[in-house]
């Protein structure tokens, strides 16, 4: 039986609070088979039916790379033109990818199609395979920054465009672009926090009681 301390609950905590969103990367690249260590980790997170709907693409191909940093950009200049005022000119000064500078970049699916874990509580909630493999995410991201390793999540993408440029099964649900590597600096608090586009709330603002 494994038992955790106070020494260790303490880290822990740490860990989460240190955790960022990082898009500002150092050139230096990641250790040898740190990008497989982190999917192994990720690969013991809970999944609906035992289902691991998880797949991984390790995108090292400076041509795919390019054509996915180009669609950020597309869908970036999109989502700018959605706002309009001081917002809009708040939006064009965040930096939202470090596509450019990261050394490591991983995309994340969902294979929708596996027949791993028999269906077993999906029937009702088939969105619960997506939901797996965000918790894989969210496992990987910390387990990253155990290692100071920072873990940059990229969304303003076009899935069906990223999913022809990574040529992966149809039935593949596009979950996540990840940008991985050491950051630029360390920081507790999120950077659209110092940038003031939105601040972190307390759990009181969320929680009901029934
Ligand atoms: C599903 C999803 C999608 C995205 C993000 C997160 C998640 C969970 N985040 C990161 C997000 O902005 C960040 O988590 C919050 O601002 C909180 O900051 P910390 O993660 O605590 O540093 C993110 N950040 C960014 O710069 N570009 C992006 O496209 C996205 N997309």
């Amino acid at each position: 039986m494994v038992e955790f301390d106070d020494t260790f609950r303490q880290h822990l905590r740490e860990l989460f609070v240190w955790r960022r969103d990082v898009r500002r990367f150092r050139s230096d690249p990641l250790p040898e088979g740190a990008i497989d260590r982190l999917i192994e980790t990720a690969c013991l997170s809970p999944s609906v039916g035992l289902s691991q709907p998880w797949r991984f693409v390790v995108v090292n191909d400076a041509t795919r790379r390019r054509a996915v940093a180009d669609d950020f950009k597309a869908c970036n200049t999109d989502a700018l033109n959605c706002y309009s005022g001081e917002r809009a000119a708040r939006y064009a000064t965040l930096k939202l990818s470090g596509l450019e500078q990261a050394p490591g970049h991983l995309a994340v699916f969902a294979d929708k199609a596996s027949d791993i874990g028999h269906g077993l509580g999906r029937a009702t909630m088939p969105e619960t395979t997506e939901y797996s493999v965000v918790a894989a995410i969210t496992a990987m991201w910390l387990a990253a920054r155990a290692e100071s390793i920072g873990i940059g999540w990229v969304s303003i993408l076009n899935p069906d465009r990223i999913h022809a440029i990574l040529d992966v099964p149809e039935t593949w649900k596009f979950i996540a672009y990840l940008c991985v590597g050491y950051p630029e600096a360390e920081c507790d608090q999120p950077e659209l926090e110092q940038a003031k586009w939105e601040h972190r709330r307390g759990a009181e603002e969320f929680t009901l009681l029934r």
